[in-house]
């Protein structure tokens, strides 16, 4: 039997992409698409399949901003496989983004110009909306639902003998100053996106604390800047046309521009033929383009003088000396989990007491 797949958000996009590099290097697979909109994926579904007739391509409908749609999702995954060998975590959105065109003018004759191209940092914030489950949108997509797949899907991913990985799509735009432990849901910030993936950064620490131990092992990836829907809502497809010449010319001086879904899949795909106990649970593995367009993908180590967060966000005094970085890291990583374990909680009993108020 095949190694098996599920990939989130694989209908468009870097998901996609991937799915088509993934079904190229191995024609066994048993891919699963975990996608919201059940037309796309088909749509998605028909595209593989005309590129790999005989591959086995499954739908899952699955949204992961939705609790119920999560929990109903994972069961049936539960019923149609008896393991999960690779389970990415690629659903992402980035809603109502807002260019700040003044600090872009700014950044663009500063020193920092590539950086601010790579990260985008100090140039996006986004609107955020509640889910039906009272979650910030962002949070629920990008981090939370992913946390309840993961617990969901447990038994398929830990199978003594057997070890399997969970990959998240993170993003350069990841920025501790976005997070803070007190608010995880980013309710009274304007930069949900980057709270959300710095947050799948630290949680991915504390996947692997919890679940080494049992054969898991979590990575997550940057893709660098690619041309999707994502980023098509955040400037206008002619204004984007308008300023490809520039991304162009910016590729010789940062590889961070993959620019092409392919592109941006590098390092995913990189991730499916490692060996998972090889991978450095502290690193952030970047999909990176050279000027020459080669594609590659780099280890870079998360940042860890995490001390920033910890004055802002844990109690005064701080009980840590500042020469313990890793340490924090690892406290900060293990205080999220355990801010997730609690929500998740919270949530199920919500549901359970829906269901009782529906059936009583
Ligand atoms: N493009 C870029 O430059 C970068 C992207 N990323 C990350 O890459 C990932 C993929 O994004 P990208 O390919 O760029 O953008 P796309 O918008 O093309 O893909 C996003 C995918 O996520 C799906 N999705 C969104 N919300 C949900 C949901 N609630 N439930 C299930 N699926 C959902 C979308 O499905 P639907 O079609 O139904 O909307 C779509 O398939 C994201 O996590 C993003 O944050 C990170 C760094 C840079
Ligand atoms: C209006 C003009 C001429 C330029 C504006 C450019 C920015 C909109 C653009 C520059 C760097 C980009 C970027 C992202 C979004 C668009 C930019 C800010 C991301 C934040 C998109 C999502 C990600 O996850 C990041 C990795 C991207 C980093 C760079």
């Amino acid at each position: 039997m095949g190694k098996v797949v599920l990939v989130t958000g694989a209908n468009s996009g870097i998901g996609l992409a991937l799915c088509e590099r993934l079904l190229s290097h191995d024609a066994q697979l048993q891919l699963c698409l975990g996608c919201r909109n059940m037309q796309r994926a088909e749509a998605a579904k028909h595209a593989l399949l005309v590129s790999h007739p005989k591959a086995q391509v499954s739908i899952i409908q699955l949204d992961v901003s939705s609790v119920h749609s999560v929990l109903r999702a994972a069961q049936e995954i539960r019923h149609r496989y008896n393991r999960l060998d690779y389970l990415y975590l690629n659903a992402g959105i980035m809603p109502n983004p807002h260019v700040d065109y003044k600090a872009f003018y700014k950044g663009l004759f500063s020193g920092r110009a590539i950086h601010m191209f790579s990260t985008g940092e100090g140039l996006l914030t986004q609107k955020d909306t509640l889910t039906s489950d009272g979650l910030q949108k962002v949070f629920a997509t990008n981090l939370f639902g992913h946390f309840l797949l993961v617990r969901e899907l447990e038994p398929l991913l830990c199978r003594p003998g057997c070890s399997s990985q969970v990959i998240w799509t993170s993003s350069s735009n990841a920025q501790r100053s976005a997070f803070c432990l007190d608010d995880i849901q980013h309710k009274g910030g304007v930069e949900p996106y980057s709270s959300s993936k710095y947050a799948s950064d630290l949680l991915s620490l504390a996947l692997n604390r919890r679940y080494n131990s049992q054969g898991v092992y979590s990575s997550v990836i940057c893709p660098g800047l690619v041309m999707t829907n994502l980023t098509y809502g955040i400037l206008p497809s002619f204004l984007w046309t308008l300023i490809m010449p520039l991304m162009w010319l910016l590729r010789m001086f940062t590889n961070t521009f993959t620019l092409m879904p392919y592109n941006g899949a590098e390092a995913l795909f990189w991730l499916f033929m490692q060996k998972p106990e090889t991978l450095d649970p502290l690193a952030k593995y970047h999909s990176l383009t050279s000027g020459l367009g080669n594609n590659y993908t780099q280890p870079r180590k998360v940042s860890t003088d995490n001390y920033v967060i910890l004055t802002l966000c844990l109690q005064h005094p701080s009980p840590f000396p500042f020469h313990f970085k890793m340490d924090i890291d690892d406290t900060i990583s293990s205080a999220l989990y355990e801010k997730l374990l609690a929500l998740e909680h919270t949530v199920r009993m919500k549901l359970k007491d829906e269901d009782l108020g529906h059936t009583s």
